[in-house]
This record gives C-alpha cells, sequence and structure tokens, in this order.
C-alpha cells in the first residue's frame, strides 16, 4: 500500500516491450528457446523427455496458435492478470532467457487466459434497457467478482469485493482507474481535482480514491492535531464537490472541487459553473441515468481536503476511536477495495435557474420603496444604517450569561461577543435541487388519527399551558399520524406558504453606509459542517411555488399569538417595507456555504430573529443562487413545530436575507459534547431522534428528501425542543400521500404497549392523572395490568385506522450531497438515491447521540467512505445500549437501501419500532425535553459598555465572500 503511486493512472494495459514478446507465436518462441537451449540427448536414447515436450509443443501449437498470438490473448483475456512493465512473475508471458519449462508453464497460462477470454466473448451483450452507467457498474462488477473470485481476497463476507486500481489495471484493460484523491492528511489541507477521463469508447473513468495515505494512519495511530480531536469533533472538515453536468462552461475537465477545513479553507478549483436547482421538468418524469459521455462531464471528482479541526474539549485521542473503527477487512483491503469504487455521477443537463432567481429577488414587490425610504428614514430616527449594531436594551427575553458554540472547529466557532472582525470565508458547495411543485400540504385532521386529539388530555384533563413557548400551543404537529389527505382541498392549502408581504425588495437605503470592498482576506473561517455537494439531477422536479398569499402571520393562523409575527407587521405597515436597516444585527451565530447568519433584534420591539444574509452578487458568481433558492423556497413551505418559521424575507441592498425563527440553545453537536462521555443518555436520544424523525416525516410529505441530517444542523430552541435547519442541500421531489389501511401495509400496527400508562401521560388513552414527560417515560416501567389491558385495545383501535404513507419513493438523484460521515452508501457509489438516504443519516444520528461518534468513521474522508460501504456495523461495548435502540440501528444502516428501515412506508415504519415503544408522537412537543439552554449571550451588553458603533460590512473577491463586523 505504501508503495501504491498516488497519482497512479490505471488505464488500459498497452504493450510493454519489456514483456512478453506480444506478436511472436508459441511455435516462434519455442523455436527461439530451441536455439538457445537445443535439447539434450542422452546417450543410447532416441526419446528423451524433451522430445516428448516438443511433440506436445507442437501439437498444441497447431491446434491454438495459428490464429492466436500472445497479444490477441492478452487483448481478450484483460481481466486475467497480466504481466505488466516491471512486473517479473514467472510463467505470465515469456522473457529471455526463457527455459522449456518456463515455456511450458507460460503456455498453460496462455491457454488459460485464452478460455477466459473465449467465455468473455460468449457472453450475452448487456440489456439495452441498462443504462451506460449501469454497463460501466456491471463491468465493473464483472471485473470484481471475476478478480475476486480467482486472484484476490475477499474482504468481509457479504461485503462488496472490489480491486485495488492495480489489480485493475492488470485485469480489466476495460476500466481505467485513476486515483483522484489527493488528500494530504488531515491537518495539510490540500486538495486536488484531477479530472475526469472520458475515454474514446464512451466508458467514463470514474474518480476513485486514492487511500494511499490510510496505512499512514494506521501506522501512526497517535495521530496529532485533527486526529486528537477526533472524538468531538471533526468531520474532518472536507468539502467535496463534484463536477456535475450542470455546467455551463464545459469545464468537463475541470470540475468543482472545493475544499474546506476548520482552520483553514482553501479554494483549490474553481467552481463548476452551474448547479441548477430550479428546471421545471415534467412530473411524471421517471428517474433516468445519465448516458456515460453525460456522465463524463458529471462524474464526480473528489477534491477532498483533510482539514485540522481542533476541538477544546476532546481530549479523548484518537488512537482509541480509530481502533474502535478497525473494519473487520484490513487496511489494505479497503484502500484495494475503494480504490475500484464507481465514482459515476449520472447527471442531467439543467438550465441555470440563477439568471430568474435573480430576477425575482430584484424586481420584487418594491413598488413604493423610494418613499418608503424617505419616510423611514424621517420616522424611524433610531434606524440605523444597514447592518449597524446598535447598543439597544437587551430584549426581556435574552438571558445573560454565556453560551460558549462551539463546534467541531473552533475556528469555526462563533465567539459570544462581537470581535472587531469576524471574517468569513464562503466555502463552495455545488448542489443541485429541482424545480417543481411539492405543494403538498396537509391539514391536520384529528379524525385519522387516535393521536390526534386535543392538547389537552381527555382523560387526565391536564392542559399544556406549561409549555415555554407559547408559539408551540399553537402549532399543529403535522406528523404522518396527524395528517389527512382525505379531506383537503386543493383551496385549503395554504397554511404552509408566508406572505407575498414578507418578501419586500428594498431598495438599498443604506447603501452609501454599507461599505462594499473587494479585499483579498488570508483569514478563513469555517463553519461547522463539513457537507458535501454536487448538484445533478433530479428526476423529479417542482415548479416555482407562487401560492404565497398574504396575512399577518404568513397564513398560520396557528401562530397568530406570535408576538414576532405582530412585530413584524407593524414595522412593515409602519414604513411599508422590512429591510435590513430595521434589525439590529447583535452577533454572527455562524456562517455556512451561501450565507451568515446574524442574530438580530427587530428595532423597538424586544424581538429576536436569525437573519441569514445573502450577497445575491456572490452567489450569482459562484452559482449558488439556486442553493439559496432552494432553501428559500423550501423555508416558505415549512410550519412545523420542528422546522424553522421563515418570518420574512427581502433583498437589501443585493443582499438577500432570510429572517428566521432565532435557536438561542446551540446545535446539537456542541450539547452532545457537553455531555458526560460526549454521548447523550438513551432516553434524551430518544427525544431528539422522535423529534428529528417527526421533522423528516413532515419533509418528506412536502416531498422534500433532506439529505443533509447531522447535529450541527439540528438547532436548540430556547424551549429544548430541535429545529432541524439547513435546507439548502435539500431534494426536492413529488410525493403522493397514500393511505394505506393496516391490512394492505402488511406491517404491526403502531404498539402502544409502553409503560406510558400509570405515567404522566397525554396519550388520549391514558388513563393515567397528569401530562408532561410521559412521553418518554422509560420502556421499562411497570404498567399495571389494567393500563396494559387499554393499551392492548388502543392497539386494536389503531390496528382499524388508516394510515398515511407519504414517503417521496421516486425521488432520485446522482448528486453527491451530504456530510462523509452521514453519506449513505448508494451516494459514495454513486448509484443514485432517494429518500431513503435520509433514514440511513437517521440511523448514523442515533447512533452518534448513543455512542457519541459515528459508526463508520475512519481516520480521514476518504477511509470513512471507504468504511461506509465496506465495513459491517459494529457497536462499542460502552456505553451500553438497548438492544431497541441497537436494533433500530441496524434497520437503518442497512447498506442496501431497498432493504433499510423505513425505504418502504416511510417514518410511519421507523416509528413502529420499539424503541419508540410508548412515545405519544403528537404530544411529543409538550414533553419536557432533556435540557433547556440555560442562558444565552446576545453580546449586547458588551457592546453596549463598549459604547461602540459597529457596522456590517461584507465583500467579495474572487472566490471568497466576507462579511465583517466593525
Ligand atoms: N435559526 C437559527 N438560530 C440560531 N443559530 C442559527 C440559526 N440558523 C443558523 N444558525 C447558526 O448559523 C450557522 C450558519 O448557518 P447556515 O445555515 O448559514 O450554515 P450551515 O448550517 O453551515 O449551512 P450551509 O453551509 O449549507 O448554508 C449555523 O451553523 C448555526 O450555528
Amino acid at each position: 500500500m505504501g508503495s501504491f503511486p498516488r497519482n497512479c493512472e490505471i488505464v488500459e494495459a498497452k504493450d510493454e516491450p519489456n514483456t512478453v514478446r506480444h506478436h511472436q507465436t508459441f511455435s516462434q518462441i519455442r523455436a527461439q528457446d530451441k536455439e538457445r537451449k537445443p535439447p539434450i540427448l542422452k546417450k543410447g536414447s532416441n526419446k528423451t523427455l524433451e522430445d516428448d515436450i516438443n511433440k506436445l509443443f507442437e501439437a498444441i501449437d497447431l491446434r491454438t496458435c495459428k490464429s492466436l498470438d500472445l497479444s490477441d490473448l492478452r487483448r481478450n483475456s484483460s481481466k486475467k492478470p497480466m504481466k505488466v512493465a516491471g512486473s517479473h512473475s514467472p510463467g505470465i508471458g515469456f522473457s529471455e532467457p526463457v527455459s522449456l519449462k518456463q515455456a511450458l508453464r507460460g503456455l498453460c497460462i496462455s491457454q488459460a487466459a485464452e478460455m477466459a477470454a473465449m467465455r468473455r466473448l460468449s457472453m450475452p451483450p448487456a440489456s439495452p434497457r441498462v443504462s451506460e452507467a449501469g454497463k460501466i457498474t456491471n463491468l465493473y462488477r464483472s471485473v470484481v467478482v471475476e478478480a475476486g473470485e480467482s486472484d484476490f481476497p475477499r474482504l468481509g463476507s457479504g461485503e462488496p469485493v472490489v480491486k485495488s486500481a492495480n489489480q485493475s489495471a492488470h485485469s480489466s484493460p476495460r476500466i481505467g482507474v485513476k486515483p483522484i484523491f489527493k488528500s494530504a492528511g488531515p491537518a495539510s489541507g490540500e486538495c486536488d481535482r484531477p479530472p475526469t477521463e472520458c475515454r474514446e469508447d464512451g466508458i467514463v473513468i470514474s474518480p476513485m480514491l486514492d487511500l494511499e495515505k490510510l496505512p499512514r494512519y494506521r501506522q501512526e495511530p497517535k495521530m496529532k492535531s485533527a486526529s486528537k480531536t477526533a472524538h468531538s469533533s471533526p468531520r474532518f472538515g472536507t468539502k467535496t464537490i463534484i463536477k456535475s453536468s450542470e455546467s455551463t462552461s464545459g469545464e468537463s475537465g475541470h470540475p468543482l472541487a472545493e475544499c474546506s477545513g476548520d482552520s483553514v479553507g482553501r479554494y483549490l478549483v474553481q467552481e463548476e459553473s452551474t448547479a441548477c436547482c430550479s428546471k421545471k421538468l415534467p412530473q411524471s418524469q421517471e428517474p433516468k441515468m445519465k448516458s456515460v459521455n453525460q456522465s463524463a462531464h458529471s462524474s464526480p471528482h473528489f477534491a477532498v481536503e483533510s482539514s485540522c479541526r481542533h476541538n477544546d474539549s476532546a481530549p479523548v485521542s484518537t488512537e482509541v476511536e480509530i481502533q474502535e473503527m478497525e473494519a473487520e477487512p484490513t487496511q489494505e483491503e479497503i484502500h484495494t477495495s475503494i480504490s475500484s469504487l464507481p465514482y459515476c455521477n449520472a447527471d442531467d443537463n439543467v438550465p441555470n435557474p440563477d439568471k430568474n432567481f435573480t430576477n425575482k429577488v430584484v424586481s420584487g414587490p418594491s413598488k413604493n420603496n423610494a418613499a418608503s425610504i424617505k419616510v423611514a428614514n424621517k420616522a424611524a430616527p433610531k434606524l440605523r444604517r444597514k447592518g449597524r449594531l446598535q447598543t439597544l436594551p437587551l430584549s426581556s427575553t435574552v438571558k445573560s450569561s454565556r453560551d460558549v458554540k462551539s463546534t467541531r472547529s473552533t475556528s469555526r466557532a462563533v465567539k459570544p461577543a462581537l470581535r472587531n472582525k469576524n471574517l468569513i470565508v464562503k466555502k463552495s458547495k455545488k448542489v443541485s435541487s429541482t424545480a417543481g411543485n411539492s405543494s403538498a400540504s396537509y391539514e391536520v385532521s384529528s379524525a385519522l388519527d387516535h393521536n390526534s386529539g386535543p392538547s389537552i388530555c381527555q382523560r387526565c384533563q391536564c392542559s399544556l399551558k406549561d409549555t415555554k413557548d407559547e408559539s408551540h400551543k399553537d402549532h399543529p404537529v403535522a406528523t404522518v399520524a396527524e395528517v389527512s389527505t382525505s379531506s383537503r382541498k386543493d383551496d385549503e392549502i395554504k397554511l404552509d406558504f408566508i406572505p407575498n408581504g414578507c418578501e419586500d425588495s428594498v431598495t438599498p437605503l443604506a447603501k452609501t453606509n454599507m461599505t462594499s470592498k473587494y479585499k483579498e482576506k488570508g483569514e478563513f473561517s469555517q463553519s461547522s459542517k463539513s457537507s458535501i455537494c454536487d448538484f445533478s439531477s433530479s428526476t423529479t422536479s417542482l415548479s416555482e411555488d407562487s401560492n404565497l398569499s398574504g396575512s399577518s402571520c404568513g397564513n398560520r393562523p396557528h401562530m397568530s399569538k406570535d408576538l414576532r409575527w405582530e412585530a413584524i407587521n407593524s414595522i412593515r405597515k409602519q414604513y411599508g417595507f422590512l429591510g435590513l436597516n430595521h434589525f439590529n444585527l447583535l452577533k454572527k451565530l455562524g456562517s455556512g456555504d451561501i450565507g451568515t447568519v446574524y442574530l438580530a433584534e427587530l428595532i423597538g420591539t424586544n424581538c429576536l430573529f436569525a437573519i441569514k444574509v445573502m450577497d445575491n452578487e456572490f452567489l450569482a458568481r459562484r452559482k449558488k443562487m439556486s442553493r439559496a433558492q432552494t432553501e428559500r423556497e423550501i423555508l416558505r413551505m415549512l410550519d412545523h413545530p420542528f422546522l424553522p418559521t421563515l418570518y420574512a424575507q427581502f433583498t437589501s441592498d443585493n443582499l438577500s436575507c432570510l429572517v428566521m425563527e432565532f435557536c438561542p440553545g446551540g446545535d446539537l453537536h456542541v450539547l452532545r459534547q457537553k455531555q458526560t462521555g460526549r454521548y447523550f443518555p438513551e432516553q434524551a436520544a430518544r427525544f431528539y431522534v422522535a423529534e428529528v424523525l417527526l421533522a423528516l416525516e413532515y419533509l418528506h410529505m412536502l416531498g422534500i428528501v433532506y439529505r443533509d441530517l447531522k447535529p450541527e444542523n439540528i438547532m436548540v430552541r430556547e424551549d429544548g425542543h430541535i429545529m432541524l435547519t439547513d435546507f439548502d442541500l435539500s431534494l426536492r421531489c413529488s410525493v403522493n400521500p397514500t393511505l394505506l389501511k393496516s391490512s394492505s401495509l402488511g406491517l404491526e400496527p403502531p404498539r402502544i404497549s409502553g409503560p406510558c400508562a400509570g405515567s404522566n401521560c397525554i396519550d388520549p388513552f391514558c388513563s393515567g392523572p397528569s401530562c408532561q414527560v410521559s412521553c418518554f417515560s422509560p420502556r421499562i416501567l411497570p404498567a399495571s395490568a389494567k393500563a396494559r389491558k387499554q393499551k392492548a385495545e388502543a392497539s386494536a383501535q389503531a390496528r382499524l385506522l388508516p394510515q398515511l404513507v407519504a414517503e417521496p419513493t421516486e425521488a432520485r438523484s446522482n448528486s453527491f450531497v451530504g456530510t462523509h460521515e452521514y453519506l449513505a452508501p448508494e451516494i459514495i457509489k454513486g448509484e443514485g438515491h432517494g429518500s431513503a438516504v435520509d433514514w440511513w443519516t437517521f440511523g448514523v444520528f442515533l447512533y452518534e447521540l448513543l455512542y457519541g461518534k459515528t459508526p463508520f468513521r475512519g481516520a480521514g474522508n476518504e477511509e470513512t467512505l471507504a468504511n461506509v460501504v465496506l465495513q459491517n456495523l459494529k457497536f462499542p461495548d460502552s456505553p451500553i445500549v438497548s438492544f431497541q435502540a441497537r436494533d433500530l440501528i441496524r434497520g437503518l444502516l442497512v447498506k442496501e437501501p431497498e432493504n433499510r428501515l423505513g425505504t418502504e412506508t416511510g417514518a410511519a415504519e421507523i416509528k413502529r419500532h420499539t424503541f419508540f415503544e410508548g412515545l405519544n408522537w403528537a404530544l411529543i412537543r409538550c414533553a419536557i425535553p432533556p435540557q433547556i439552554p440555560e442562558f444565552y449571550d446576545t453580546g449586547m451588553s458588551k457592546i453596549a459598555s463598549q459604547e461602540e458603533e459597529k457596522f456590517l460590512e461584507y465583500s467579495a473577491t474572487g472566490e471568497h465572500l466576507q462579511f465583517e463586523l466593525f
């Protein structure tokens, strides 16, 4: 392994001058041999052994070698190991001087090779239905299988056996393998992106992982810096962007590769041209694999930057973790295997929607903006220049303490207090999404669900007023169990959209105050995520939704008491528009690929928001408009207690702003690291994954495949409940919700035999006298016989209820999207993926919460990817996790998506698992979360004490976008 050349390009074997005398027949060779080594005749013996052999040679030669010389054999038996330059394997080919014995051996081998070649030639052609990518995959597999059977050691049973690039080169001239991954190690930050090789015969040479460095990791278990922090950090800040066919510049050989690290982010290549997400495709369009030529343009190119992520709270050495993550296959096998993984992506050529998006943003409802600006300037003297930080009094809801947001990288950590300069270097990802109309909105219906009853338990008469978030009280939990399409009419589908009024386009009020500079900055700040995105095709499509309708609270009557809506509308009424100048930017919460999120206070309202600020010019230049558009469109659709609420969106001074709900509790990644042992107790994990499951279920119902589930994307609200964020990598598709009778499901009905009874549960079937918490009562709590009987009856009733299945099973995409440790195998293998990837990531997520680490993490990204594909799932001995939890994880982390739990009927399948037994899904939001954020420091006090004027400046240059607070 160590000698494996890093950039070894293994393509179709060519004739090697120093190896086989290809064009010599066997008889010629034998004649030469005879000349060199004349037979030694024993005295008195007319027939020697040599003579016999010679006759044998002649006989064979006549039969086989007249029309077939070695070069022919070599071509036709291409999948068999052949001698290559520098190889001295005896018996494969002939070399001079060649002995009789060698010749005989070589002949036998050649005959074997000939037989293999003939066998291959007699194989039936591939089915015309098989796509070119499929052919490549099949070809690849045939090589793997054949070679695996004959020459190469098998890896773990049941796992795919793949060959090393070298081996492939020896045996398969049809597939050229070019290792392109040049990760210089976790801390080097190097990145490379070799071009995709598209051969003349149309075969796309997939980029392969170069795991050359893997042995080094193994040999150096005590890793430094990033490695030492492996336990809690660093998903190895790697961002891989793969070339996709959406490129409009024809840079097929120069796909975007973006590397990001935690400490240092670098743009080593230019971004690929266009990632289109809004192509309006007919919904009926079936998923298609692209042709190889298309694939050639879209084959994923991996540019991997393994970054050193510092983790200030991770004293556990990597050594332990690496040892734990040792795969069953040897490292060499892993290397060998992953080197041959087919990274062929098939992408569609999708028109660039950026233009439309830009137009839309810029030409928004800004009719009276000019007038409004003047009015605003006069009537609101307190309004500062856009982005200006003011020293306003703290909101009453803001608690002053500290909550240091730590991420997997300290370089990404957001410091609680403002600094003079916070530089944000934008990372670039390539994302794709599809446009379309997924206006699958659902009306909450209690008729069909036994759990969707009133928010007050009919039996125990307990109220829900204890919940901290007022908005949640009126917020319907749109779980599958509660959602029905039976009574829904099209004109009733309104609740998912914010009003037009929420989308303001503001003439740059403070443009003169906003310094626009273009600077080169050497200081980098990275977000904590290392998502991978490659925008390729999605064969399902949606159209730009236009069902926006206005109301005071975005058609969310259940949120009418939300003070934030009132505040927004008040400002809008007062000034005629809403712009960035109406907010005080208090501090930077974090930055992502397409924007920076600030904590902001709506001036004069004491209402806090999280505002995502994106530079349209930068987005357009970096072809990221589609990502921003995807996120914006999805945010506008959402109305769920565990998903963010978009209060407003506007464009101000070419800055596109999304005003969202602010989550003061940080993200789950940070919260996990604060736990003892850096893992959650099982009950806490159960709470979080249950809420995430509902969020995913809701997204799937809307035709959204999330694709980037990980703790970093799960924010903790003020009340301790979660909020799933970050939708720019999501895939939008069509979905056909179906109501299924339990009989047609062929599955067990929901099991409610848990111990909720007797505890404080709001379960409508509960005879208990109280409420709260009990939704997450431990399964092991004893239940009375009576309660058990009632539960059994409830189960029987539930059996009769129809079940809504709203899994977007038709969704397909070939994008390489996600985060390394969370990537599903089908994404890594480029086989195309659908909604099942969310259930894979859900399994990884549960695993990480319970064990404090992800299941397939390797020493580097490449090894992680290899492990995901090849390594069997293992559970550490410690901490002790229940059988139910492990069983659920096992069901979710099935490498074949078709066999994965959730693939068939979505979240409903998962919710029935015994891990969630006894959980009242409809009332989760009423349960007391495991942890409630204590304080959150907005940094305003510090600003006030400094009595400084803070300004937001942004600048963009070349590859980077920078926002500065100073
Ligand atoms: N509603 C919110 N409340 C509090 N903090 C938030 C909120 N939304 C985002 N953040 C913080 O801002 C950071 C940046 O968010 P953002 O969505 O821009 O980037 P990201 O999560 O890295 O996603 P991407 O890079 O794909 O855009 C997040 O990591 C999170 O810490």
